[in-house]
Protein backbone atom coordinates (compact mmCIF):
# COMPACT_ATOMS: atom_id res chain seq x y z
CA UNK A 1 0.00 0.00 0.00
CA UNK A 2 1.34 3.24 -0.60
CA UNK A 3 1.66 6.25 1.91
CA UNK A 4 -0.50 8.36 -0.14
CA UNK A 5 -3.69 6.31 0.19
CA UNK A 6 -3.43 6.54 4.17
CA UNK A 7 -2.35 10.25 4.11
CA UNK A 8 -5.40 10.88 2.31
CA UNK A 9 -7.63 8.48 4.23
CA UNK A 10 -6.17 10.53 7.26
CA UNK A 11 -7.00 13.73 5.71
CA UNK A 12 -10.50 12.75 4.84
CA UNK A 13 -11.29 11.31 8.37
CA UNK A 14 -9.88 14.65 10.12
CA UNK A 15 -12.09 17.13 7.28
CA UNK A 16 -15.65 15.21 8.14
CA UNK A 17 -17.75 15.08 11.48
CA UNK A 18 -19.57 12.46 10.65
CA UNK A 19 -19.18 9.49 12.54
CA UNK A 20 -20.19 7.25 10.00
CA UNK A 21 -18.21 8.25 7.21
CA UNK A 22 -15.49 8.23 9.16
CA UNK A 23 -16.15 4.65 9.92
CA UNK A 24 -16.40 4.13 6.06
CA UNK A 25 -13.47 6.33 5.28
CA UNK A 26 -11.68 3.74 7.81
CA UNK A 27 -12.90 0.43 6.96
CA UNK A 28 -12.50 1.19 3.34
CA UNK A 29 -9.14 1.22 3.69
CA UNK A 30 -8.43 -1.21 5.92
CA UNK A 31 -9.72 -3.55 3.38
CA UNK A 32 -7.07 -2.80 1.25
CA UNK A 33 -4.54 -3.20 3.42
CA UNK A 34 -2.50 -6.23 3.52
CA UNK A 35 -1.96 -8.43 6.51
CA UNK A 36 1.61 -7.22 7.01
CA UNK A 37 0.95 -3.76 6.24
CA UNK A 38 -1.82 -4.03 9.08
CA UNK A 39 0.47 -2.88 12.11
CA UNK A 40 1.98 0.32 10.39
CA UNK A 41 -1.16 1.94 8.74
CA UNK A 42 -2.92 0.96 12.46
CA UNK A 43 0.02 3.07 14.00
CA UNK A 44 -0.13 5.78 11.17
CA UNK A 45 -4.01 6.48 10.91
CA UNK A 46 -3.79 6.67 15.32
CA UNK A 47 -1.16 9.40 14.21
CA UNK A 48 1.89 7.42 15.62
CA UNK A 49 4.79 5.90 14.14
CA UNK A 50 5.79 2.19 15.25
CA UNK A 51 8.74 3.83 16.53
CA UNK A 52 8.75 5.09 20.32
CA UNK A 53 11.91 7.46 19.38
CA UNK A 54 13.29 8.64 16.03
CA UNK A 55 15.74 10.64 17.24
CA UNK A 56 14.17 13.53 14.54
CA UNK A 57 13.86 16.95 16.16
CA UNK A 58 11.25 19.16 15.18
CA UNK A 59 13.61 21.74 13.70
CA UNK A 60 15.01 19.20 11.76
CA UNK A 61 11.75 19.25 9.86
CA UNK A 62 11.57 22.95 9.11
CA UNK A 63 14.74 22.41 6.31
CA UNK A 64 13.17 19.73 4.46
CA UNK A 65 12.90 19.28 1.10
CA UNK A 66 9.61 20.67 -1.10
CA UNK A 67 7.16 17.68 -2.11
CA UNK A 68 7.27 14.84 -4.67
CA UNK A 69 5.02 15.36 -7.73
CA UNK A 70 3.87 11.73 -7.82
CA UNK A 71 3.38 9.33 -4.85
CA UNK A 72 5.83 6.07 -4.70
CA UNK A 73 6.80 5.42 -1.11
CA UNK A 74 5.17 2.00 -0.12
CA UNK A 75 4.12 2.34 4.14
CA UNK A 76 6.38 -0.67 4.81
CA UNK A 77 9.30 0.96 3.08
CA UNK A 78 8.65 4.20 5.19
CA UNK A 79 8.44 2.04 8.59
CA UNK A 80 11.93 0.71 7.75
CA UNK A 81 13.30 3.81 6.78
CA UNK A 82 12.11 5.20 10.35
CA UNK A 83 13.79 1.92 11.79
CA UNK A 84 16.88 3.08 10.24
CA UNK A 85 16.50 6.25 12.04
CA UNK A 86 16.32 4.81 15.34
CA UNK A 87 18.73 2.34 15.28
CA UNK A 88 21.57 5.29 14.61
CA UNK A 89 23.50 6.04 17.61
CA UNK A 90 26.74 7.36 18.37
CA UNK A 91 29.34 10.20 16.90
CA UNK A 92 27.67 11.31 13.36
CA UNK A 93 24.53 9.46 13.81
CA UNK A 94 22.51 13.29 13.75
CA UNK A 95 23.48 13.53 10.06
CA UNK A 96 23.02 10.15 8.71
CA UNK A 97 19.53 10.70 10.25
CA UNK A 98 18.60 14.18 8.56
CA UNK A 99 20.03 12.58 5.38
CA UNK A 100 17.71 9.39 5.87
CA UNK A 101 14.56 11.68 6.76
CA UNK A 102 15.69 14.31 3.57
CA UNK A 103 15.78 11.33 1.26
CA UNK A 104 12.47 10.03 2.71
CA UNK A 105 10.61 13.75 2.72
CA UNK A 106 11.90 14.41 -1.02
CA UNK A 107 9.99 11.60 -2.21
CA UNK A 108 6.97 12.33 -0.67
CA UNK A 109 3.97 14.07 -2.10
CA UNK A 110 2.60 17.62 -0.07
CA UNK A 111 -0.32 15.59 1.28
CA UNK A 112 2.40 12.40 2.64
CA UNK A 113 4.52 15.41 3.90
CA UNK A 114 1.71 16.64 6.35
CA UNK A 115 1.41 12.97 7.34
CA UNK A 116 5.12 12.41 7.29
CA UNK A 117 5.25 16.04 10.02
CA UNK A 118 2.50 15.24 11.84
CA UNK A 119 3.90 11.58 12.83
CA UNK A 120 7.58 12.77 13.81
CA UNK A 121 6.12 15.83 15.39
CA UNK A 122 3.31 13.97 17.52
CA UNK A 123 0.97 16.82 16.34
CA UNK A 124 -1.40 14.17 14.49
CA UNK A 125 -2.01 11.64 17.94
CA UNK A 126 -5.22 11.28 18.64
CA UNK A 127 -6.38 8.88 21.53
CA UNK A 128 -9.69 9.78 20.00
CA UNK A 129 -9.37 7.89 16.87
CA UNK A 130 -8.80 4.45 19.01
CA UNK A 131 -12.66 4.32 19.26
CA UNK A 132 -13.64 4.36 16.01
CA UNK A 133 -10.60 2.40 14.41
CA UNK A 134 -11.81 -0.70 16.76
CA UNK A 135 -15.04 -0.36 15.18
CA UNK A 136 -13.77 0.06 11.76
CA UNK A 137 -11.79 -2.99 12.71
CA UNK A 138 -14.61 -5.34 13.22
CA UNK A 139 -16.58 -3.85 10.61
CA UNK A 140 -13.61 -4.97 7.92
CA UNK A 141 -12.97 -8.27 9.77
CA UNK A 142 -16.18 -9.26 10.22
CA UNK A 143 -16.46 -9.78 13.57
CA UNK A 144 -18.88 -7.98 16.53
CA UNK A 145 -17.68 -4.98 17.85
CA UNK A 146 -17.48 -6.50 21.35
CA UNK A 147 -15.24 -9.07 20.51
CA UNK A 148 -12.57 -6.19 19.16
CA UNK A 149 -13.58 -4.17 22.42
CA UNK A 150 -12.97 -6.46 24.61
CA UNK A 151 -9.63 -7.96 23.09
CA UNK A 152 -8.23 -4.40 22.40
CA UNK A 153 -8.90 -4.03 26.79
CA UNK A 154 -6.74 -7.05 27.47
CA UNK A 155 -4.08 -5.60 25.02
CA UNK A 156 -3.81 -1.97 26.25
CA UNK A 157 -3.60 -0.97 22.81
CA UNK A 158 -5.45 -1.00 19.21
CA UNK A 159 -2.83 -2.03 16.71
CA UNK A 160 -1.57 -5.81 17.95
CA UNK A 161 -5.76 -6.14 18.18
CA UNK A 162 -6.27 -4.64 14.77
CA UNK A 163 -3.52 -7.18 13.70
CA UNK A 164 -4.62 -9.93 14.74
CA UNK A 165 -8.46 -9.25 13.56
CA UNK A 166 -7.39 -8.38 9.98
CA UNK A 167 -4.41 -10.85 9.79
CA UNK A 168 -6.90 -13.83 10.62
CA UNK A 169 -7.76 -14.55 6.67
CA UNK A 170 -11.89 -15.44 7.84
CA UNK A 171 -13.85 -14.51 10.49
CA UNK A 172 -13.99 -17.21 12.21
CA UNK A 173 -10.34 -17.46 12.79
CA UNK A 174 -10.69 -13.76 13.19
CA UNK A 175 -12.87 -14.48 16.73
CA UNK A 176 -10.30 -17.01 17.65
CA UNK A 177 -7.69 -15.10 17.58
CA UNK A 178 -9.33 -12.23 19.39
CA UNK A 179 -10.08 -14.74 22.18
CA UNK A 180 -6.46 -15.03 22.86
CA UNK A 181 -6.42 -12.10 24.24
CA UNK A 182 -7.13 -12.45 28.17
CA UNK A 183 -5.24 -10.83 30.81
CA UNK A 184 -2.56 -11.87 31.84
CA UNK A 185 -0.81 -11.69 35.24
CA UNK A 186 2.65 -9.08 33.86
CA UNK A 187 0.95 -7.36 31.61
CA UNK A 188 -0.93 -4.21 32.24
CA UNK A 189 -4.13 -3.26 30.81
CA UNK A 190 -5.09 -0.06 30.76
CA UNK A 191 -7.40 1.43 33.89
CA UNK A 192 -11.01 2.14 33.87
CA UNK A 193 -12.18 5.73 33.93
CA UNK A 194 -14.39 7.96 35.14
CA UNK A 195 -17.01 10.41 34.14
CA UNK A 196 -17.46 13.85 36.16
CA UNK A 197 -20.44 15.41 38.00
CA UNK A 198 -20.92 18.85 39.76
CA UNK A 199 -22.31 17.40 42.76
CA UNK A 200 -22.77 14.22 44.85
CA UNK A 201 -26.70 14.25 44.22
CA UNK A 202 -26.07 14.19 40.59
CA UNK A 203 -23.73 11.26 40.52
CA UNK A 204 -25.59 9.35 42.71
CA UNK A 205 -29.13 10.31 40.97
CA UNK A 206 -27.59 9.13 37.53
CA UNK A 207 -27.22 5.35 39.27
CA UNK A 208 -30.91 5.35 40.04
CA UNK A 209 -32.31 1.87 40.46
CA UNK A 210 -28.63 0.28 41.02
CA UNK A 211 -26.37 -0.59 44.10
CA UNK A 212 -23.91 2.29 44.40
CA UNK A 213 -20.66 2.44 46.37
CA UNK A 214 -18.78 5.55 47.42
CA UNK A 215 -15.16 5.52 47.11
CA UNK A 216 -12.56 8.06 48.68
CA UNK A 217 -11.03 9.48 45.60
CA UNK A 218 -7.10 9.70 46.73
CA UNK A 219 -4.74 12.29 45.05
CA UNK A 220 -1.73 10.51 44.39
CA UNK A 221 -0.80 8.34 41.36
CA UNK A 222 -2.88 5.73 39.47
CA UNK A 223 -1.09 1.94 40.20
CA UNK A 224 -1.49 -1.21 38.95
CA UNK A 225 0.14 -3.53 40.21
CA UNK A 226 0.65 -7.70 39.15
CA UNK A 227 2.27 -10.25 40.96
CA UNK A 228 2.64 -13.05 40.13
CA UNK A 229 4.42 -15.53 42.93
CA UNK A 230 7.73 -13.30 43.99
CA UNK A 231 7.77 -11.46 40.89
CA UNK A 232 5.95 -7.71 41.70
CA UNK A 233 5.34 -5.27 38.69
CA UNK A 234 4.00 -1.81 39.27
CA UNK A 235 2.68 -0.02 36.46
CA UNK A 236 1.44 3.61 36.19
CA UNK A 237 -2.21 4.96 34.40
CA UNK A 238 0.02 5.37 30.99
CA UNK A 239 1.54 1.56 31.90
CA UNK A 240 4.78 3.07 32.23
CA UNK A 241 6.78 -0.01 34.52
CA UNK A 242 7.83 2.03 37.34
CA UNK A 243 8.10 -1.27 39.77
CA UNK A 244 12.43 -0.38 40.24
CA UNK A 245 11.52 3.22 41.86
CA UNK A 246 8.76 1.71 44.27
CA UNK A 247 10.18 -1.10 46.28
CA UNK A 248 8.01 -0.20 49.26
CA UNK A 249 4.62 -1.07 47.18
CA UNK A 250 6.45 -4.01 45.99
CA UNK A 251 6.95 -4.99 49.49
CA UNK A 252 3.54 -4.43 50.49
CA UNK A 253 2.05 -6.69 47.48
CA UNK A 254 4.39 -9.26 48.37
CA UNK A 255 3.34 -10.13 51.35
CA UNK A 256 0.00 -10.04 50.81
CA UNK A 257 -1.97 -13.44 51.10
CA UNK A 258 -2.32 -14.77 47.61
CA UNK A 259 0.11 -16.09 44.58
CA UNK A 260 -1.26 -14.33 41.53
CA UNK A 261 -2.82 -11.03 41.83
CA UNK A 262 -3.95 -7.89 40.12
CA UNK A 263 -4.62 -4.67 41.68
CA UNK A 264 -5.91 -1.60 41.03
CA UNK A 265 -5.57 1.69 43.23
CA UNK A 266 -4.23 4.71 44.01
CA UNK A 267 -0.24 5.30 45.52
CA UNK A 268 0.23 8.33 48.42
CA UNK A 269 2.33 9.73 50.31
CA UNK A 270 1.03 10.29 53.75
CA UNK A 271 2.39 12.93 56.44
CA UNK A 272 3.15 11.86 60.10
CA UNK A 273 -0.48 12.72 60.81
CA UNK A 274 -1.77 10.48 58.55
CA UNK A 275 -3.06 13.35 56.36
CA UNK A 276 -2.12 12.85 52.23
CA UNK A 277 1.33 15.25 51.49
CA UNK A 278 0.14 17.61 48.19
CA UNK A 279 -0.01 15.85 45.07
CA UNK A 280 3.12 16.96 43.61
CA UNK A 281 5.14 15.49 46.51
CA UNK A 282 3.39 12.04 45.69
CA UNK A 283 3.98 12.66 41.62
CA UNK A 284 7.57 13.78 42.21
CA UNK A 285 8.25 10.71 44.98
CA UNK A 286 7.07 8.20 41.98
CA UNK A 287 8.63 10.04 39.46
CA UNK A 288 12.15 9.44 40.88
CA UNK A 289 15.26 6.94 41.41
CA UNK A 290 16.87 9.08 44.36
CA UNK A 291 17.41 7.09 46.88
CA UNK A 292 17.41 9.49 49.44
CA UNK A 293 14.17 10.93 48.38
CA UNK A 294 12.44 7.84 48.17
CA UNK A 295 13.68 7.19 51.82
CA UNK A 296 12.01 10.30 52.83
CA UNK A 297 8.86 10.12 51.48
CA UNK A 298 7.32 6.55 51.67
CA UNK A 299 4.29 5.53 49.03
CA UNK A 300 1.61 3.98 50.39
CA UNK A 301 -1.06 1.85 48.22
CA UNK A 302 -4.59 2.15 48.31
CA UNK A 303 -6.27 -0.57 46.39
CA UNK A 304 -10.09 -0.17 45.06
CA UNK A 305 -10.29 -2.37 42.86
CA UNK A 306 -9.25 -6.26 41.94
CA UNK A 307 -9.01 -7.84 38.23
CA UNK A 308 -7.53 -11.45 38.95
CA UNK A 309 -6.68 -13.47 41.68
CA UNK A 310 -5.09 -16.95 41.72
CA UNK A 311 -5.73 -17.89 38.16
CA UNK A 312 -9.36 -16.39 38.50
CA UNK A 313 -10.08 -13.19 36.10
CA UNK A 314 -12.11 -11.05 37.96
CA UNK A 315 -13.30 -8.36 35.45
CA UNK A 316 -16.16 -9.75 34.52
CA UNK A 317 -17.53 -9.39 37.97
CA UNK A 318 -19.85 -6.67 39.43
CA UNK A 319 -17.88 -4.69 41.45
CA UNK A 320 -19.52 -5.55 44.73
CA UNK A 321 -18.25 -9.31 43.90
CA UNK A 322 -14.67 -8.01 43.56
CA UNK A 323 -14.71 -5.79 46.29
CA UNK A 324 -15.74 -8.84 48.57
CA UNK A 325 -12.43 -10.40 47.24
CA UNK A 326 -10.43 -7.18 47.38
CA UNK A 327 -11.75 -7.02 51.14
CA UNK A 328 -10.12 -10.24 51.60
CA UNK A 329 -6.88 -10.31 50.35
CA UNK A 330 -5.55 -6.63 50.11
CA UNK A 331 -6.74 -5.71 54.32
CA UNK A 332 -5.39 -2.87 55.60
CA UNK A 333 -4.80 -1.46 51.71
CA UNK A 334 -7.86 -0.56 50.86
CA UNK A 335 -9.75 2.58 50.01
CA UNK A 336 -12.11 4.07 52.03
CA UNK A 337 -16.09 3.05 51.15
CA UNK A 338 -19.68 3.42 51.72
CA UNK A 339 -22.03 1.65 50.38
CA UNK A 340 -25.14 3.99 50.37
CA UNK A 341 -27.00 4.89 47.31
CA UNK A 342 -28.55 7.71 49.76
CA UNK A 343 -28.00 11.14 48.74
CA UNK A 344 -27.38 12.40 52.10
CA UNK A 345 -25.41 9.66 53.54
CA UNK A 346 -23.15 9.64 50.29
CA UNK A 347 -22.69 13.70 50.70
CA UNK A 348 -21.92 13.30 54.67
CA UNK A 349 -19.07 10.81 53.24
CA UNK A 350 -17.80 13.46 50.72
CA UNK A 351 -17.85 16.39 52.94
CA UNK A 352 -16.04 13.89 55.56
CA UNK A 353 -12.64 12.65 53.66
CA UNK A 354 -12.78 16.05 51.98
CA UNK A 355 -11.73 17.67 55.29
CA UNK A 356 -9.99 14.63 55.96
CA UNK A 357 -7.36 15.89 52.91
CA UNK A 358 -8.87 13.73 50.03
CA UNK A 359 -9.80 15.22 46.43
CA UNK A 360 -13.31 14.31 46.74
CA UNK A 361 -15.53 10.61 45.57
CA UNK A 362 -16.35 8.47 42.95
CA UNK A 363 -19.41 7.08 43.12
CA UNK A 364 -19.24 3.56 41.44
CA UNK A 365 -22.29 1.17 40.36
CA UNK A 366 -21.75 -1.92 42.07
CA UNK A 367 -23.26 -4.09 39.39
CA UNK A 368 -21.14 -3.33 36.75
CA UNK A 369 -17.90 -4.98 35.21
CA UNK A 370 -14.13 -3.76 35.14
CA UNK A 371 -14.41 -1.58 32.06
CA UNK A 372 -10.43 -1.40 31.11
CA UNK A 373 -10.16 1.55 28.84
CA UNK A 374 -13.23 3.39 29.08
CA UNK A 375 -14.96 6.65 30.83
CA UNK A 376 -18.30 5.39 30.90
CA UNK A 377 -20.70 5.69 32.97
CA UNK A 378 -20.13 3.66 35.65
CA UNK A 379 -17.63 5.39 37.36
CA UNK A 380 -18.66 9.17 38.29
CA UNK A 381 -16.07 11.16 40.41
CA UNK A 382 -17.07 14.45 41.96
CA UNK A 383 -15.19 17.32 43.16
CA UNK A 384 -15.11 20.43 45.54
CA UNK A 385 -13.72 22.65 43.17
CA UNK A 386 -14.32 22.11 39.74
CA UNK A 387 -11.00 21.87 37.65
CA UNK A 388 -10.79 20.83 34.22
CA UNK A 389 -7.42 19.07 31.99
CA UNK A 390 -7.26 21.35 28.99
CA UNK A 391 -4.31 22.15 26.49
CA UNK A 392 -2.00 25.10 26.18
CA UNK A 393 -2.52 26.48 22.50
CA UNK A 394 -0.69 29.40 22.79
CA UNK A 395 1.31 31.43 24.74
CA UNK A 396 1.54 35.60 25.53
CA UNK A 397 4.92 37.00 26.36
CA UNK A 398 4.77 38.72 29.84
CA UNK A 399 5.58 42.38 30.79
CA UNK A 400 6.15 44.56 33.62
CA UNK A 401 7.23 42.12 36.41
CA UNK A 402 6.91 39.14 34.23
CA UNK A 403 9.51 40.89 31.75
CA UNK A 404 11.32 37.74 29.44
CA UNK A 405 9.29 35.21 30.85
CA UNK A 406 5.86 33.21 28.68
CA UNK A 407 3.25 34.02 30.64
CA UNK A 408 -0.69 34.19 29.85
CA UNK A 409 -1.64 30.67 28.30
CA UNK A 410 -4.61 30.13 25.98
CA UNK A 411 -6.61 27.16 26.89
CA UNK A 412 -8.26 24.82 24.77
CA UNK A 413 -10.57 21.81 25.00
CA UNK A 414 -10.67 18.91 23.17
CA UNK A 415 -13.01 18.63 20.13
CA UNK A 416 -13.60 14.84 19.95
CA UNK A 417 -14.17 15.33 15.75
CA UNK A 418 -10.41 16.70 16.02
CA UNK A 419 -8.24 19.89 17.07
CA UNK A 420 -8.97 22.29 20.27
CA UNK A 421 -11.44 24.88 20.98
CA UNK A 422 -10.20 27.99 23.13
CA UNK A 423 -12.08 28.22 26.51
CA UNK A 424 -10.03 31.52 27.40
CA UNK A 425 -6.49 32.61 28.52
CA UNK A 426 -5.19 32.90 32.15
CA UNK A 427 -2.13 34.02 33.88
CA UNK A 428 -3.37 33.60 37.15
CA UNK A 429 -1.98 30.57 39.63
CA UNK A 430 1.62 30.33 38.38
CA UNK A 431 4.43 30.22 41.02
CA UNK A 432 7.53 31.63 40.20
CA UNK A 433 9.13 28.01 39.45
CA UNK A 434 5.94 27.87 37.15
CA UNK A 435 6.41 30.45 35.15
CA UNK A 436 10.35 29.68 34.58
CA UNK A 437 9.12 25.53 33.64
CA UNK A 438 6.76 27.54 31.43
CA UNK A 439 8.63 29.62 29.54
CA UNK A 440 11.54 26.96 29.02
CA UNK A 441 8.79 24.43 28.06
CA UNK A 442 6.65 26.07 25.71
CA UNK A 443 10.12 27.62 23.81
CA UNK A 444 10.55 23.70 23.21
CA UNK A 445 6.53 23.49 21.90
CA UNK A 446 6.57 26.89 19.49
CA UNK A 447 5.67 26.83 16.22
CA UNK A 448 4.84 30.66 15.71
CA UNK A 449 5.86 33.43 16.86
CA UNK A 450 4.12 37.23 16.10
CA UNK A 451 6.23 39.09 18.60
CA UNK A 452 3.42 38.92 20.98
CA UNK A 453 1.59 36.00 20.73
CA UNK A 454 3.52 32.24 20.53
CA UNK A 455 1.40 29.59 18.91
CA UNK A 456 2.41 26.42 20.43
CA UNK A 457 2.41 22.39 19.19
CA UNK A 458 -0.89 21.37 21.08
CA UNK A 459 0.78 19.16 23.83
CA UNK A 460 0.83 20.36 27.48
CA UNK A 461 -2.10 19.57 29.43
CA UNK A 462 -2.76 22.12 32.18
CA UNK A 463 -5.14 21.23 34.77
CA UNK A 464 -7.22 24.36 35.78
CA UNK A 465 -9.74 25.49 38.58
CA UNK A 466 -12.31 28.02 37.68
CA UNK A 467 -15.16 29.63 39.21
CA UNK A 468 -18.15 29.09 36.88
CA UNK A 469 -18.87 28.75 32.96
CA UNK A 470 -20.55 31.73 31.09
CA UNK A 471 -21.83 32.03 27.71
CA UNK A 472 -19.08 33.47 24.84
CA UNK A 473 -19.42 35.39 21.82
CA UNK A 474 -15.30 35.97 21.87
CA UNK A 475 -14.70 32.43 22.18
CA UNK A 476 -15.62 29.87 19.30
CA UNK A 477 -17.22 27.02 21.67
CA UNK A 478 -19.77 29.78 22.57
CA UNK A 479 -18.74 29.08 26.47
CA UNK A 480 -15.74 30.83 28.38
CA UNK A 481 -14.35 29.89 31.59
CA UNK A 482 -14.56 32.31 34.71
CA UNK A 483 -11.41 33.09 36.77
CA UNK A 484 -9.72 30.29 35.27
CA UNK A 485 -6.28 29.54 37.33
CA UNK A 486 -3.51 27.09 37.01
CA UNK A 487 -3.33 24.19 39.29
CA UNK A 488 -0.62 22.03 37.74
CA UNK A 489 1.05 21.11 34.45
CA UNK A 490 -0.06 17.32 33.74
CA UNK A 491 2.84 15.18 32.59
CA UNK A 492 1.00 11.65 32.95
CA UNK A 493 -1.47 13.07 30.45
CA UNK A 494 -1.31 13.42 26.22
CA UNK A 495 -3.29 15.80 24.58
CA UNK A 496 -5.20 12.93 23.64
CA UNK A 497 -6.34 12.97 27.19
CA UNK A 498 -7.23 16.39 28.03
CA UNK A 499 -10.77 17.43 28.80
CA UNK A 500 -13.42 17.50 25.74
CA UNK A 501 -15.80 20.65 24.48
CA UNK A 502 -18.44 18.33 25.41
CA UNK A 503 -17.95 17.74 28.72
CA UNK A 504 -17.21 21.70 29.30
CA UNK A 505 -20.68 21.68 27.52
CA UNK A 506 -22.41 19.41 29.50
CA UNK A 507 -21.04 21.28 32.72
CA UNK A 508 -22.46 24.38 31.57
CA UNK A 509 -25.81 22.92 30.74
CA UNK A 510 -25.97 21.32 34.41
CA UNK A 511 -27.54 24.93 36.52
CA UNK A 512 -24.94 27.13 34.36
CA UNK A 513 -22.41 27.63 36.82
CA UNK A 514 -20.20 24.65 37.27
CA UNK A 515 -19.00 25.37 40.30
CA UNK A 516 -19.62 21.70 42.00
CA UNK A 517 -20.53 20.76 45.65
N1 LIG B 1 -11.33 5.28 44.83
C1 LIG B 1 -10.93 5.54 43.58
N2 LIG B 1 -11.46 4.84 42.55
C2 LIG B 1 -11.07 5.10 41.28
N3 LIG B 1 -10.15 6.02 40.94
C3 LIG B 1 -9.61 6.75 41.94
C4 LIG B 1 -9.96 6.54 43.28
N4 LIG B 1 -9.25 7.40 44.05
C5 LIG B 1 -8.50 8.11 43.23
N5 LIG B 1 -8.69 7.74 41.94
C6 LIG B 1 -8.04 8.37 40.79
O1 LIG B 1 -9.03 9.08 40.07
C7 LIG B 1 -8.91 8.85 38.69
C8 LIG B 1 -10.27 8.73 38.06
O2 LIG B 1 -10.58 9.91 37.41
P1 LIG B 1 -10.34 9.99 35.85
O3 LIG B 1 -10.70 8.72 35.23
O4 LIG B 1 -11.06 11.18 35.39
O5 LIG B 1 -8.78 10.16 35.71
P2 LIG B 1 -8.00 11.53 35.71
O6 LIG B 1 -8.42 12.31 34.52
O7 LIG B 1 -6.57 11.20 35.90
O8 LIG B 1 -8.63 12.18 36.99
P3 LIG B 1 -8.20 13.34 37.92
O9 LIG B 1 -7.42 14.32 37.11
O10 LIG B 1 -9.52 13.86 38.36
O11 LIG B 1 -7.43 12.66 39.00
C9 LIG B 1 -8.17 7.56 38.54
O12 LIG B 1 -7.34 7.57 37.42
C10 LIG B 1 -7.40 7.41 39.84
O13 LIG B 1 -6.06 7.80 39.65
Amino acid sequence: MLLADVAATSEAVAATRSRLAKRALLVDLLRRTGPDEVPVVARYLGGELRQRRTGLGWRSLGSMPGPAAEPSLEVLAVDAAFERMAGLSGPGSSAARTALATDLFAAATATEQRLLGGLVSGDLRQGALDALLLDAVAEAAGVPLDAVRRAAMMAGATEPVASAALGAGSPEAALAALAGFTLTVGRPVRPMLAASAPDVATAVAGLAGRPVVVDAKLDGIRVQVHRDGDDVRVFTRSLDDITARVPELVAVVRALPVRTVVLDGEALALDASGRPRPFQETASRSATRDAELAAALELRPFFFDVLHVDGRDLMGLPLSERLAVLDAVAAGHVVDRVVTDDPATAQDAFTGWVAAGQEGVIVKDASAPYEAGRRGGAWVKVKPRHTLDLVVLAVERGSGRRQGLLSNIHLGARDPAGGFVMLGKTFKGMTDEMLAWQTERFGQLAVEDDGWTVSLRPEQVVEVAFDGLQRSTRYPGGVALRFARVLRYREDKDAAEADTIDTVRALAGRGGDGTGG
